[in-house]
């Protein structure tokens, strides 16, 4: 016969009435042939015999049935088979280990009531692998056991766990704190059981009041349990808060470090803001999360580990009844949770519909106005909140259907408890204190293992955001080895040797920048590096100071390659004074002194004079304390430019590069600082990049370079004589404007 969809459907519908109808007629079956004479003297060995018939054949069924649902013939449907047929003769066996009564259970478990009770059994299984309880507390046991001991897990590393190894670094030199932490954890969680145990015992002196001292006793001890419980968890807070601050601090001071040390191109690649994020917000973020919610994760831990514990101590029969329940609890509100969350979502989606609507109208006021549809638009907004109210409605209803469901479930569980409970009170098995006590304790229990189940996966976030933290600390800077040289006289005889480069781009393709360039720029002398703007001026000058490197072709200094000097000697040698010079938002005095905390201020003020800043600076309202910065700075942009050439001075630079430096100054200062320079770093090597041709005339050598070649080179008479690009910018620049109809005018 040939299966079409419509008769798989109805064969699927029938799957699960089929396999149950099959279920209770072996169990009959197996019923029947227990009370055969053969049997009856081995009825253990029947009752796993019979579980394992009913699970062959039930297996068989679900494997060969043509509409069997999938999940049925899937690992975890095979599982809770097995918990539907061996539960029963598991607990026999166990009952029969601990030297309990068998007899009912091993000729009853037939009953319809005991096969009812194995459906319920199989369903909490079930929730219980198809929630995260379980893989919750596996993951638990593989953390404490692989993270804290820094042993290898099996599974690889997701990213949580490798920035919680992380992140237990920075704590472990605080582990004798944490440890402190812990212990207070363990006592205030032992002496918060203190009411619920102690109003058992009052429970059990109102019932029996023969012996008076006890409820004196009874209220004593809880009293002083609970008074302890508050003050250690006081003294725990605040221990683990300023722990957990200090952890917080060293994280930061590491991001700064990692960051401030990586290659020039990183910092191009990510926007300032982005890093600061990465070290303030982000660390907060995990700081925060791991302050808050990594400590009440731990208290009720704590709680629900002694809780448990007390249940168990009090009646392992009614706590195995609140475990079995408590999926309940969560599956059935968290499914409704979830529908009233889905249908939220949609009012949320209706509501800023209608906000376009509205938006739209109002931005396109006189355009309404001027077609006369006012109506029309008042029309459009209300259709748009109909929308929108018959999804209230829904969510009303959800919102109401998931509370009920909640309360409804809680209560549910609470009247199974009380009932069962009641039932052992009535056979002598626990005091009526002891049922106090047990619902006390199950009403805190339950709210320890909602909240464990809440922090746990916020803090795993917590500690997972904080992986792009880590993915910093874990970069290496894409900087080439530091190198050795650093003699003690320097002549500063630079040579670019067919140099070609291109900036590092992470998507485009990079255009290259400088092309073959060769430049030759003498021990002692000034050179201009003279072109057009984007010509790769700039460039050179960021290539001498290593911030990137080549592409092809090699620079050398005093014929030596540039990287094989040391880093720090050569920053010392090279002093570059850009014109987008940055003063930092701190004294005068700190920044001339930038980086040398060990110059005089008699170096400071030689330095100043040279760049024709100390009479200004002397005339600031706290002469060098004065506030330099961008921001409530006292000082112009001109005079900004003249305290960035004093910095550069004061380390007595062997190499002077001077890109645009004079910008910001007027003709008057700009003449003065650059006499001053010239007259005072006679030793220098003096490299001068500007756009203004009166200043690169009087440069011993000029280069020109043009779209990162170098078009031609010689000194000023030398260039113009050639008639060349030089002289055509002279040109250009010494020429004023004028319009073309004038133009016209001019040559008639
Ligand atoms: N950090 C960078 N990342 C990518 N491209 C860059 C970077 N800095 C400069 N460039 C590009 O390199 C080219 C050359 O720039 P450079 O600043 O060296 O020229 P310049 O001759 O000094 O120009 P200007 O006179 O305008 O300062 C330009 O096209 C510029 O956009």
């Amino acid at each position: 016969m040939i299966k079409t969809p419509y008769t798989m459907q109805k064969m699927s519908c029938f799957f699960y009435l089929l396999f149950v109808c099959l279920d209770v007629c072996v169990v009959h079956a197996v019923r029947l042939a227990q009370l055969s004479p053969v049997f009856l003297s081995y009825p253990f060995i029947f009752l796993w015999g019979g579980g394992l018939t009913r699970a062959v054949l039930l297996a068989l069924f679900a494997l060969n049935y043509p509409g069997s649902s999938p999940w049925m013939s899937s690992f975890k449907g095979l599982q809770s088979l097995g918990v539907l047929c061996f539960h029963f003769p598991a607990y026999t066996s166990l009952l029969w280990i601990l030297g309990q009564p068998t007899a009912e259970a091993v000729w009853g478990w037939h009953s319809w009531e005991r096969v009812c009770q194995g459906y319920v059994v199989t369903l909490v299984a079930w929730l219980y692998w198809s929630q995260y309880v379980l893989s919750l507390l596996l993951s638990w046991g593989r953390y404490f056991s692989s993270l804290w001991t820094g042993g290898a897990s099996e599974k690889p590393e997701d990213n949580t766990s490798s920035s919680l190894k992380r992140l237990l670094g920075y704590m472990r030199p605080y582990v004798g704190r944490f440890g402190a932490v812990l212990s207070l954890v363990i006592f205030s969680s032992y002496g918060e059981m203190a009411i619920p145990q102690y109003t058992g015992r009052v429970a059990d002196w109102i019932q029996n009041e023969s012996a008076p001292d006890a409820f004196t006793e009874a209220i004593t001890r809880m009293t002083l349990m609970t008074i302890g419980s508050a003050v250690l968890e006081f003294f725990c807070d605040l221990m683990y808060n300023t722990t957990m601050s200090l952890v917080h601090t060293s994280v930061q001071k590491d991001v700064f470090q990692t960051v401030i040390k990586q290659e020039i191109a990183y910092f191009d690649d990510n926007p300032t803001g982005e890093l600061v994020s990465r070290i303030t917000t982000d660390t907060n973020d995990m700081s925060e999360a791991l302050s808050e919610k990594l400590s009440l994760l731990m208290w009720y831990s704590g709680r629900f580990s002694f809780l448990l514990w007390f249940m168990v101590s009090q009646s392992w029969k009614m706590t195995l009844l609140t475990c079995m329940g408590l999926p309940i609890i969560w599956v059935i509100p968290k499914l409704t949770g979830s529908f009233h969350q889905e249908i939220a979502a949609k009012v949320q989606a209706s509501l800023a519909k209608a906000n376009q609507v509205a938006t739209e109208t109002f931005s396109c006021m006189k355009t309404v106005r001027s077609f006369a549809n006012e109506d029309g638009e008042t029309e459009r907004y209300k259709r748009q909140l109909d929308d929108t109210y018959a999804l209230n409605k829904q969510e009303a209803a959800a919102y109401a259907a998931s509370t009920w469901a909640n309360s409804m479930t809680t209560l549910a569980l609470k009247v199974c408890i009380l009932y069962y409970g009641g039932t052992l009170v009535t056979r002598g098995t626990v005091s009526s204190g002891d049922l106090v006590s047990f619902v006390l304790y199950e009403l805190q229990f339950a709210s320890a293992v909602e909240a464990v189940m809440r922090y746990y996966p916020e803090v795993r976030k917590a500690i997972g955001g904080s992986e792009k933290i880590f993915e910093i600390l874990d970069r290496k800077p894409v900087i080439p080895e530091d190198g050795t040289l650093a003699p003690e006289s320097l002549k500063g005889h630079i040579q670019f040797q067919h140099v070609s480069f291109s900036y590092p781009k992470k998507e485009e393709q990079s255009t290259p920048v400088l092309k073959d360039v060769s430049l030759d720029i003498k021990p002692g002398q000034i050179t201009a590096l003279v072109g057009l703007n984007r010509s790769g001026k700039s460039t050179c000058v960021k290539l001498l100071e290593r911030f990137y490197q080549p592409e092809e072709g090699q620079i050398l200094l005093d014929g030596k390659p540039l990287q094989n000097y040391k880093d720090q000697y050569l920053h010392e040698q090279i002093a570059v004074v850009s014109q987008d010079c940055v003063l930092f938002a701190r004294s005068v005095r700190e920044n001339i002194k930038y980086g040398l905390e060990d110059a005089t201020d008699e170096d400071m003020y030689r330095a100043a004079k040279r760049a024709s800043a100390h009479d200004f600076i002397m005339e600031l309202s706290s002469g060098y304390d004065t506030d330099a910065g961008e921001k409530g700075g006292q000082v112009s942009g001109g005079q900004k430019q003249r305290i960035a050439i004093a910095r550069a001075l004061i380390r007595c630079p062997k190499i002077l590069i001077l890109d645009n430096a004079t910008s910001d100054l007027d003709p008057e200062n700009e003449y003065q600082v650059h006499q001053a320079l010239l007259n005072q770093t006679k030793d220098c090597t003096v490299l001068l990049i500007s756009t203004k041709m009166s200043v690169v005339e009087k440069a011993n050598h000029i280069i020109v370079l043009n779209e990162g070649t170098v078009e031609e080179e010689g000194s000023h008479d030398e260039l113009l004589e050639l008639d060349g690009f030089y002289a055509e910018m002279v040109r250009k620049q010494n020429t004023g404007f004028h319009r073309q109809g004038e133009e016209g005018n001019d040559s008639q």
